[in-house]
């Protein structure tokens, strides 16, 4: 018999690449979604992955725990809820019920109907907040800037009590920005790859961002789901920071981009004040050597390799879409 894997939230970049490895490694993974007819699957479609999708609210007791007797997964993952700091200014209430309640509401139903599940959890380095350039371990105080960050924080504080209290198996990955062909444009580095591709490929546009001066440790979303499956596959549950350790600015990363094109940026890129958020983190970088030595996993793809990566993707989908 085949575990079962339930990835809550499927369908986005980290569900799609975390259902390819786990298939890849036996388990029969099933997914969720809020909409399961209405909602996009292209990221599951692009890696030409199948999986059967339930419809569920993780805010439901009643729906969350009928489908934990149903499916008897011996691992959930909760990747479900708001994903975008930016919406969470325009959407807090809806960003907290999202992230925070479901995540109690799945945490009850394991604890009260299914105590032996492995419970993962995705956390956010936005939950530490500015690290005054320290880089962030699992122990490094909650201080959120953001709606979104808020939410995070609450629901790992949750997953912890729930360990410690109850004795789960629940854990929290804090992943730093991590990034893949299947990113939207809402997040920044796909707006920036896919304007610097068209432009290359003859586009007028000019591309209009928000403030430059952030820096982000930014990885590959493809090894970072890997991480993830090796919290569940530890002796003992324990937090992990999921980074890189290394860092660059926005305007480093715009840079790099249209010189992979053969492009100044300074000749295609705006700045645009309305596009900055009402309270920004500035710098975020955290420090890889506990997860490696817990978890022997470390990042092998980082900022000019991650660029060009990217930059080759948004060319090939380019490519496609004409
Ligand atoms: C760890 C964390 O990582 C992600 O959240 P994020 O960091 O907000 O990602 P992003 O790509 O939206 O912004 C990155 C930075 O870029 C700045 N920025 C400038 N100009 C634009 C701009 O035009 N668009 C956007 N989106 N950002 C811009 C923006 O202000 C911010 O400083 C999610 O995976 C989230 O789920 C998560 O947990």
């Amino acid at each position: 018999m085949k575990p079962v894997s339930l990835i809550i939230g499927a369908t986005g970049q980290d569900g799609a690449y975390l259902a390819r490895l786990l298939q890849a490694r036996g388990h029969d993974v099933h997914g969720t979604s809020r909409a399961p007819e209405t909602v996009s699957t292209s990221g599951l479609d692009t890696l030409g992955i199948t999986l059967p999708l339930h419809g569920l609210d993780p805010t439901s007791p009643t729906a969350v725990a009928a489908l934990l007797h149903h499916l008897g997964p011996a691992r959930v993952f909760n990747l479900g809820g708001q994903s975008s700091v930016g919406q969470s200014f325009a959407e807090p209430i809806a960003t907290l019920t999202s992230i925070v309640t479901a995540t109690a509401t799945l945490l009850e139903a394991i604890r009260t109907a299914a105590p032996a599940v492995r419970f993962y959890n995705a956390g956010s380095s936005e939950s530490f907040g500015d690290t005054g350039g320290v880089p962030a371990t699992a122990d490094t105080p909650f201080r959120p800037l953001s709606p979104y960050g808020v939410a995070k924080a609450s629901a790992a504080m949750l997953v912890r009590s729930y360990r410690e209290s109850y004795g789960l198996f629940a854990v929290t990955g804090h992943l730093f920005n991590h990034e893949s062909r299947l990113r939207p444009p809402r997040f920044v580095t796909a707006k920036i790859v896919h304007a610097a591709a068209r432009i290359a490929a003859g586009s007028k546009e000019t591309l209009s961002l928000g403030d430059l001066s952030i820096a982000r440790d930014w990885g590959w979303a493809p090894e970072y789901v890997d991480a993830m499956a090796r919290m569940l596959d530890q002796p003992e549950p324990a937090d992990h920071v999921v980074c890189t350790g290394t860092s660059m600015t926005l305007e480093a990363f715009v840079a790099y981009a249209f010189d992979h094109f053969g492009l100044d940026w300074r000749a295609h890129v705006t700045t645009d004040p309305t596009l900055a958020r009402p309270n920004e983190l500035r710098s975020s970088r955290g420090n890889p050597d506990p997860a490696a030595s817990a978890l022997n996993w470390r990042a092998t793809v980082h900022t000019q390799e991650l660029v060009k990566t990217l930059c080759e993707g948004a060319t090939a989908s380019l490519k496609t879409a004409s």
